[in-house]
């Protein structure tokens, strides 16, 4: 049998991975529960928490609207949340839109102009906007003013429309994606980190008090140690090992229980999924460390390019198990040791180097 074969698993296409950053269906329904209500209660990212403290307070104090908010950072870290978190924190209801929802100038002329003084408007993938109504948000953010065009052609005309002040809290995964118009018009921008195990543990124990369930420190260790830095990560994770403690246990979540429900569902000890180790294994078996370039690498593991560019690549790169060279990708010595394999005789020299390869 080919030990690569994704017919062997459903999820190896990357689009319903259990490790996978992105909300799934059964997230968005229990997210709401989970999610930290005021700064508080928002674990880690200390920086940002401490600076948008101040934007909040000082506004507060003012009696003003607080300034425009950019949050970049990957999928999962709690973008969202702290838009909310703001929104609560200024006593303001919140608007939620996205990028892609917002295709026409028109569509956010409506959004914008239906707001509440002091409404705070949150624009997750603010990248993926379009050029007219980008340019519309510039006069927006700026000016709380946006030009509506009436009629095409010669004919048309532009009508001012004042907007009431607001706040727009923009999120981005690519921060660099974002023109620098937009990103100056920005008066404060927090970069969020991925979280630290110990962050993660305290998501967890936080995350089980509100899902009734009872779960040891070194339970929650457990889990924080294969959720990838995400706290949505985490918090899927503990809500399947939740259910193997239910059926598989007395309930309680030991760290015995949590290991044995992550094998269950092949979340290794580092957070690799089986996607993950799979390619890690091609690498390592098949091109002994590489360099290997990208198509042939994919097709070693029957999937799509992108799947192994844009779902299992970046984890690896960011735990040090593979490097992308101008020549291929390779592995590092780290990658050999997690799967327990030994490197060629050859390879000890370029160890020294930090990679191995041909
Ligand atoms: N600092 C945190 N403390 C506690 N829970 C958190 C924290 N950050 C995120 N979470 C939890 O993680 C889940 C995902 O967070 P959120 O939806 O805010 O992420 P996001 O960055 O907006 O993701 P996306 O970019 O995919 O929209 C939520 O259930 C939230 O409760």
């Amino acid at each position: 049998m080919n030990p690569y074969d994704p017919a062997a698993d459903d999820d190896t296409d990357g689009t319903d991975r259990l490790v996978g950053p992105a909300a799934d269906g059964e997230d968005q329904a229990v997210e709401a529960a989970l999610r930290p209500k005021d700064l508080g209660e928002f674990v880690g990212q200390e920086k940002v928490r401490q600076q948008l403290d101040l934007v909040l307070r000082a506004a507060r104090q003012r009696g003003a609207t607080a300034d425009h908010v950019l949050l970049s950072g990957a999928p999962g870290l709690g973008k969202t949340t702290l838009s909310m978190i703001i929104a609560a924190e200024m006593g303001a209801p919140i608007r939620i839109t996205s990028g892609p929802a917002i295709q026409h100038a028109g569509d956010l002329a409506a959004i914008l102009s239906s707001l509440q003084e002091g409404e705070v408007l949150f624009l997750d993938e603010i990248h993926r906007m379009s050029r007219p109504a980008e340019e519309m948000l510039y006069m927006a953010m700026e000016d709380f003013r946006v030009d509506v065009i009436v009629g095409k052609g010669p004919g048309a005309t532009a009508i001012p429309l004042e907007l009431p002040p607001f706040t727009l809290v923009g999120a981005t995964t690519r921060a660099g994606l974002l023109p620098p118009p937009l990103r100056d018009r920005f008066g404060f921008t927090g970069h969020m980190e991925f979280y630290a195990p110990a962050e993660l543990e305290r998501v967890i124990h936080r995350s089980a008090g509100l899902l009734d369930v009872v779960i040891d420190p070194v339970g929650a260790a457990e889990i924080a140690g294969r959720s990838r830095g995400t706290p949505r990560i985490a918090n899927r994770l503990l809500r399947r090992v939740r259910d193997y403690a239910q059926v598989r246990a007395d309930g309680r979540i030991t760290r015995e229980v949590a290991a044995g429900a992550l094998e269950v569902y092949e979340v290794d000890a580092r957070g690799l999924d089986r996607l993950d180790r799979a390619v890690l294994d091609a690498l390592l078996r098949l091109f002994n460390g590489g360099p290997v370039g990208l198509s042939t690498l994919a097709v070693a593991v029957g999937e799509e390019r992108e799947t192994v560019e844009e779902v299992a690549e970046p984890f690896l790169v960011r735990e040090g198990l593979l490097a992308r060279t101008p020549r291929g990708r390779v592995a590092t010595p780290a990658a050999w040791t997690h799967l327990g394999l030994t490197p060629p005789a050859a390879a000890p020299a370029r160890a020294q180097q930090g990679l191995f390869g041909p």
